[in-house]
């Protein structure tokens, strides 16, 4: 699946009728058709249906909703909000259509009844607006907006809940609070974005016709469990620990000694073939008491030539609970030196900002995993900032600095250099703790030292980290209780649902 931005969508639309031959008032009909389908789940024989149509196309959507469930017999009430001569194109065809039919409506600037009507419904069908919306909701939407919000009312929005942009704009939003949004063909970025992602409540897509290699060119890959299963590589059956990488995972002091423990031992569940911690001499009994399958390096050892000690590893996770000395700043500085791919989390990311002119000349790939607090002091901007604009954020960052960029949240965002992205779905409130980003880093290092794409592998690991969370939640666990090692230990469940 996709997501795909306002601009894209448009582009999609054009292409289609221009190089398909398939036209705006057969694509309309197509997507009223497609949603009314869904519609009709949430009907009884006797719900009366209150279809809300606004200027543009989103509006003539809901011309061929209200005429569709017209002609099954359902009670259907649409309101016109919007005066007739902005009714224009296909929505205009399909207004003409729907009159054709005979079937009534009622205009919100003739009227004061409107919010009669809108309270006498069972479902409320806001097609407002849609992926035209821009700038502030202005009246009379404003006021409708409120009133809908105000009800007790099933709310279905069409392609997205009215006053939520496609993707983020600047000002606050007042927006229609739907129960579920059936979105055309994709969902659009704004459904992973903080600020409007309830507003869609469920959301589903549509199919509407349009040719699949147009909808496939596009960027934004929404990473589905169809994809884990293409992606995921298997394990030969002559492989042996070698095919597996060698991972060493830095990081570690007194006061935080569980964090590597935690990398470690979800690295070691997600399939690395050795591993080797790297941490203080105060930190390296605890974590071998509990990870018996690691070996283990000395980092405060006086003896220990740091450079030439990481040479054997494939790849090196840095940065969980590693502190902010000196001693673990030079870890970071040869690490970043070295030519092996490296992944820079937590303390790693807070020493990195002097060293982010240096990314884009490394010889191996650089993958950082900041949450938005630590992306925000990367880039001098406020955590708002980030939250709202993420995927641009992303994309600017991942494409100045050549890394890989997993931007950690309810939608992990994966960025290539190239700016290409994958969301991630899985995963629930539970992961909001203390070490959850230490077994993704765990997870991240495992994964990229098997066959197939870092991008792949990086989006992998994103949705297996999120489903083993899932998995628990499902299993006896709820979102208060989960704890980083509950999720290590669904993380077998996980594995298993992907590789089958
Ligand atoms: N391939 C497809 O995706 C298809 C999509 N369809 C539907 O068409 C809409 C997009 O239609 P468009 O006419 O471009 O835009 P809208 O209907 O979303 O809105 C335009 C309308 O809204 C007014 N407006 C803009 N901003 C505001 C504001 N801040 N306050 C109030 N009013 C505002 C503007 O003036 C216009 O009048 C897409 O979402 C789908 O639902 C097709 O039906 C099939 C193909
Ligand atoms: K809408």
């Amino acid at each position: 699946m996709k997501s795909v931005t306002a601009k894209e969508m448009y582009n999609i639309d054009r292409k289609a009728m221009e190089d398909y031959h398939l036209s705006g008032v057969l694509l309309m009909e197509n997507a009223g058709r497609a949603i009314t389908e869904k519609v009709l789940k949430h009907l009884s024989k006797d719900s009366i249906v209150v279809v809300l149509v606004g200027a543009g196309n989103n509006g003539g959507d809901g011309f061929v909703i209200a005429r569709t469930l017209a002609n099954l017999g359902f009670q259907v009430n649409l309101i016109q909000i919007a005066f007739d001569q902005q009714i224009k194109g296909d929505a205009a065809e399909h207004k003409a259509i729907y009159l054709k039919f005979g079937y009534q409506m009622t205009q919100i600037n003739q009227t004061d009844i409107y919010q009669d009507i809108i309270q006498s419904a069972d479902v409320i069908i806001d097609a407002m607006l849609g992926i035209g919306f821009q700038g502030e909701l202005k009246e009379p939407y404003r006021s409708i907006v409120k009133l809908i919000n105000s009800l007790n009312k099933t709310v279905i929005a069409v392609d997205l809940p009215s006053g939520v942009p496609a993707e983020t704009v600047d000002g606050p939003t007042l927006a229609v609070q739907a129960d579920i949004t059936y979105c055309i063909e994709a969902p659009k970025p704004s459904a992973f974005i903080e600020r409007y992602a309830n507003f869609y409540g469920e959301w589903e897509t549509v199919e509407i016709g349009l040719p699949k290699s147009l909808l496939e060119a596009c960027k934004t890959d929404v990473w589905t469990l169809d994809k884990v299963k293409q992606t995921l590589p298997k394990r030969d059956k002559h492989s042996h620990k070698g095919s597996h990488g060698r991972g060493l995972v830095i990081g570690g002091h007194k006061e935080m000694p569980g964090a590597v423990r935690l990398t470690a031992t979800a690295a070691l569940r997600s399939g690395v073939g050795l591993l080797t911690v790297g941490s203080t001499s105060d930190v390296l009994p605890i974590v071998a008491s509990a990870v018996t399958e690691a070996t283990y390096m000395d980092l405060t050892d006086p003896k220990l030539d740091f450079e030439s000690r990481i040479q054997p590893f494939d790849a090196i996770a840095i940065g969980m609970g590693m502190g902010r000395s000196d001693l673990s700043r030079q870890w970071l500085d040869a690490v970043i030196e070295s030519d092996k791919p490296i992944i820079i989390d937590a303390d790693g990311l807070y020493f990195l900002k002097s060293h982010l002119a240096k990314l884009a000349e490394r010889k191996a790939p650089t993958i950082l995993t900041p949450h938005p607090g630590e992306m925000a002091m990367l880039i001098d901007q406020t955590i708002q900032y980030v939250k709202n604009n993420p995927f641009e954020v992303a994309k600017d960052f991942a494409k100045n600095y050549q890394v890989y960029l997993v931007l950690k949240g309810a939608y992990t965002i994966v960025t290539c250099p190239n700016g290409e992205q994958t969301i991630n779905t899985t995963g629930n409130p539970g992961l909001a703790k203390g070490g959850s980003g230490d077994c993704l880093a765990g997870i991240i290092l495992a994964q990229i030292m098997q066959k197939g794409s870092l991008k792949s592998s990086l989006a992998n690991a994103c949705y297996i980290h999120g489903l083993a969370a899932d998995l628990a939640i499902e299993d006896h666990h709820s979102t208060t209780d989960l704890l980083a090692t509950d999720l290590i230990n669904f993380l077998p469940d996980a594995f298993r649902k992907c590789l089958n």
